[in-house]
């Protein structure tokens, strides 16, 4: 067992090692955003510190990210620079059976969205307390918009069935400001029957960046249990 005893925390370092192991030299990385993702991060740049991953270029999905990878030495590019990208890691708050996600818990979706759907793979890492038989089931769907149109947006969202709410800040008074200035809004949803189709319709609002539905994007998911005392690793 790690030094860590949470066993959440230890399972997201074990999926984040996990992720980590399966990134080769000579390739463009998507750096995902969250506390499960940032022990992948970790875990690359110890990697490449001991000189076991070679000629890495990652590219962050957040400022968090970008902090991070800095920290741990990960050389960054970013998408104007290249053609591709190889794999991305990246958590999520939600999966379901068939690999869709609800994703924005740290508010990072947007970005996430662009550069997950961009990777050749995407591996999803997440704890097993993530997976769900329905999206929205204990998860409130993030929806980024432009802070003038916050409150048609929560109109528009109300007549679609959802319980809208504007995420505030901790330590901070006001709403929730992401890496592109704007506000989020969670959606509660009594159920979520077709995530495609609801991606699509919340995109369709005029003034919505983007929602936290990511659909028939994700390639692998990691999921890290702890059974009987000992931490495992398996792929959905
Ligand atoms: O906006 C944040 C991201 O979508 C995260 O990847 C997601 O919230 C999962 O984060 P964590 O690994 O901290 O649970």
């Amino acid at each position: 067992m790690s030094a860590e005893t949470d066993p959440v925390k230890v399972m997201k370092q074990e999926v984040g090692k996990a992720a980590a192991q399966r990134v080769q030299s000579g390739t463009i990385v998507g750096l995902g955003t969250g506390s499960t993702t940032a022990y992948a991060i970790q875990y690359i740049g110890d990697r490449i510190k001991k000189g076991d991953l070679k000629d890495i270029k990652g590219i962050p999905t957040s400022f968090q990210a970008e902090v991070l990878a800095k920290e741990h030495g990960i050389p960054l590019t970013s998408l104007d620079a290249v053609d591709h990208i190889d794999v991305a890691i990246d958590g999520a708050d939600e999966v379901d059976p068939q690999k869709n996600l609800i994703k924005g818990g740290g508010a990072a979706h947007t970005r996430e969205k662009v550069v997950d759907s961009l990777a050749d793979q995407f591996i999803v890492v997440v704890d097993s307390g993530k997976l769900v038989e329905r999206l929205g089931s204990t998860f409130k769907l993030p929806v980024e918009v432009i802070p003038m149109a916050y409150a048609p947006v929560m109109r528009a969202i109300e007549k679609l069935g959802g319980k809208p709410e504007l995420r505030m800040g901790v330590k901070k008074a006001g709403p929730v400001v992401t890496d592109q200035g704007n506000m989020v809004i969670d959606v509660t949803f009594d159920s979520i029957d077709n995530p495609g189709e609801l991606e699509k319709t919340i995109n369709n609002i005029p003034g919505v960046l983007e929602n936290g539905l990511f659909v028939g994007v994700a390639n692998v998911v990691l999921v890290g249990e702890v059974k009987d005392g000992q931490p495992l690793v398996r792929e959905m």
